[in-house]
């Protein structure tokens, strides 16, 4: 399986345990920010890579397909002489990591699935969300999705980090923005949740909009054997930015207990 090289940026001792972080759909790497140095504190060598089309990976014409952001995840690993790393993905980056646990299970040691889903209707919604981006650009959908990624009480208290975070929506690529719509539009990974294996933890934020606890973190838990669901109280869909402290603790209970 062939995949893009995407853009990585990598911390941490080089003989330490591998955490691979993967972003949501509007964001790139640094979102995951505020777990890097809890990690690396603690040995792990964390990588953080931005999804093909989104930051300052390569924008391949689309469409894409979930395979292709599993390929790239595994052409890194590959790239960077990885045998097995602990996948944690918000979103976009939880339904890659889906994929991966169950195209590639030797490739994964442990799974923590952020704010996702593993079917993310409806339909429709996608496609139109993709043609307003080939429109208008993701400058236009930048407010409304970081209205959805933070609680407004956050939002009011953290007017710089709102501004930083609607720049980054609007940096992404146009194109890798409506391609990875696609990606969401056709993907339905319910039936194959019972086929992985990895340990692996849920987090859903409370007052997540987008993948909201119930239905969507309760059906992946509930489909993977042994997954276990964890809601975080005052968290939005980009929970681990606006509740790092409990969303780093629960990845790091993941990926010890899985060491
Ligand atoms: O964030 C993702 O990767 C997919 C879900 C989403 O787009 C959240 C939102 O509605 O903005």
């Amino acid at each position: 399986m062939s995949g893009v090289a995407v853009h990585r940026v990598v911390e941490g001792p080089g003989d330490g345990p591998v955490v691979v972080f993967s972003n949501s759909i509007g964001s790139d790497h640094r979102m995951w920010a505020p777990q890097v140095a809890p990690l690396v504190e603690r040995g792990y060598r964390v990588v953080r890579y931005d999804t093909r089309g989104h930051g300052a990976s390569p924008v391949p014409h689309g469409p894409y397909e979930l395979a292709d952001l599993g390929g790239d995840v595994l052409a890194l690993l590959d790239d960077l002489g990885v045998e097995q790393a602990h996948f944690v993905g918000l979103s976009l980056g939880g339904m890659t990591g889906m994929w991966l646990g169950v195209h590639a299970p030797e490739r994964v040691r442990s799974l923590t699935l952020c704010c996702t889903s593993a079917k993310l209707g409806p339909p429709q919604g996608w496609a139109d969300r993709a043609k307003l981006v080939r429109a208008e650009g993701t400058a236009a959908i930048a407010e409304a999705g970081v209205g959805r990624w933070v609680t407004p009480a956050y939002a009011q208290a953290h007017p710089d980090e709102i501004a930083y975070l609607r720049a980054m929506v609007a940096d992404t690529p146009d194109e890798g923005y409506a391609a990875c719509c696609g990606v969401i539009e056709r993907m339905d990974q319910l039936a194959d949740l019972p086929k992985i294996t990895a340990p692996t933890l849920v987090i859903s934020g409370a007052d997540d909009p987008a993948t909201p606890p119930d239905p969507h973190g309760k059906l992946i838990a509930k489909g993977i054997p042994g997954a276990r669901l964890e809601v975080v109280a005052s968290a939005a869909h980009l929970g681990n930015y606006e509740q790092p402290e409990e969303f780093t603790r629960l990845i790091l209970e993941r990926i010890t207990e899985a060491a």
